[in-house]
């Protein structure tokens, strides 16, 4: 039976030189049985924390954690039944596949013939082309194929949660797509409750049942790919995810009405005067020759494989914004265009980036 991972009031703090770092500020964080959730922010902002928390590597300063009820916080990794696979494999060179899967059963003096089944067992999880693999030193594995034995060596010990930190970051962009496929299935076969930290937002949305923004110690948002990017609390993540993420202006709201530069766009609603940022998505703007803004495109991201492609676009007051085309139409960089801003807009304060609209 999977379980649910509950994390409350986490805080967890490093000293160094004189300095406190609150790696962890006051976590509250629920993974449903089951389910995986991606951790995306950016460099720093406590991801590898969070997993060392979770697995009982780092004991916080505050707060509980339970696997469904049972409070956890004071036991070991072991206890807690965690599988962890990392960035770097970690196998143990001189053992075949197979001898690093029975590893931790040799040590506990498991009959040969029961850890041969486990073996068994695992293999079926992993699928494909995985007994391949067993007979094989690690130095003959690929980075791809090591990976995958780490994965079984966490799997053929039935963990109740699993805790992957940056796993496809060492191979090359065509085995991560394979090995990224490969890990969604096994971890919906496999059903077990797990916490995936990436740098990279594509695995994040791809392996995520859910994803986790944090900044600066805190997780700001949880939910999906389309409820983050409709509905982003506030102007760190409207900035920071998305493919492509969304757009922000800097606007001043006087009496009610957005002020961008000599344009002005009345507000049905009563909003403070002050200094806000305007946000709206590359998706929702249209471009045609009669649109009041004007700009011009500097870069086009995409391939023709894409189904949609990215046109960067330099407006005439040297700001930046990004608008989503469909593969087949045709921009080429230097192109002068024109839009005017979608219905669909987002309004965040400057200063403290929260949401008002
Ligand atoms: N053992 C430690 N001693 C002191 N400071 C630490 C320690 N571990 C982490 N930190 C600090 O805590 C903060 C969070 O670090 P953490 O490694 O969790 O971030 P991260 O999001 O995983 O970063 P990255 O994406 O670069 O791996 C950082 O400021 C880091 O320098």
């Amino acid at each position: 039976m999977s379980i649910e991972i509950r994390l409350e009031n986490i805080t967890k703090t490093f000293k160094a030189k004189n300095e406190t770092i609150y790696a962890l500020k006051n976590i509250n964080l629920n993974i449903p049985a089951g389910k995986t959730i991606s951790i995306l922010g950016p460099s720093g902002c406590g991801k590898t924390t969070l997993l060392k928390v979770i697995a009982g590597l780092e004991k916080p300063d505050e707060g509980k954690i339970f696997f469904n009820s049972e409070d956890v916080s004071e036991l070991s990794p072991y206890e807690r039944r965690i599988g962890m696979v990392f960035q770097n494999y970690a196998l143990y060179p001189h053992y075949k596949a197979r001898g690093n899967l029975a590893f931790p059963f040799w040590i506990k003096k498991v009959p040969e013939k029961e850890i041969d089944e486990k073996i068994r067992e695992t293999a079926k999880i992993l699928g494909v082309g995985f007994e391949y693999l067993l007979d094989k030193k690690p130095k003959e594995l690929s980075g791809g194929e090591q990976q995958r034995v780490a994965i079984g060596r966490c799997i053929i010990r039935n963990p109740s949660v699993m805790l992957f930190d940056e796993p496809l970051s060492n191979l090359d962009a065509k085995l991560r797509v394979i090995t990224r496929a490969q890990l969604k299935k096994l971890l919906v076969t496999f059903n077990v409750t797990s916490v995936y930290v990436t740098h990279d937002q594509t695995e994040a949305i791809s392996i995520g049942d859910l994803i986790g923004i944090m900044n600066n110690g805190e997780i700001i948002q949880v939910g999906t790919y389309e409820e983050i990017v409709n509905n982003p609390k506030n102007s760190f993540v409207a900035s920071f995810f998305g493919k492509p993420s969304m757009n922000l202006l800097e606007v001043k709201v006087i009496n009610s009405q957005i002020m961008w530069r000599d344009k002005t766009i009345p507000l049905d609603k009563k909003i403070e005067d002050g200094e806000y940022l305007l946000g709206f998505h590359g998706k929702d703007v249209e471009i045609n020759p009669n649109g009041e803004i004007k700009g011009e495109i500097y870069f086009i991201d995409g391939t023709p494989a894409d189904i949609s492609k990215v046109l960067h676009v330099q407006l005439e007051d040297n700001s930046s914004i990004k608008i989503e085309i469909k593969s087949g139409e045709i921009y080429r960089c230097g192109e002068k265009i024109a839009f005017s801003l979608p219905k669909k807009i987002y309004l965040f304060k400057k200063n403290s980036g929260e949401r008002i609209l």
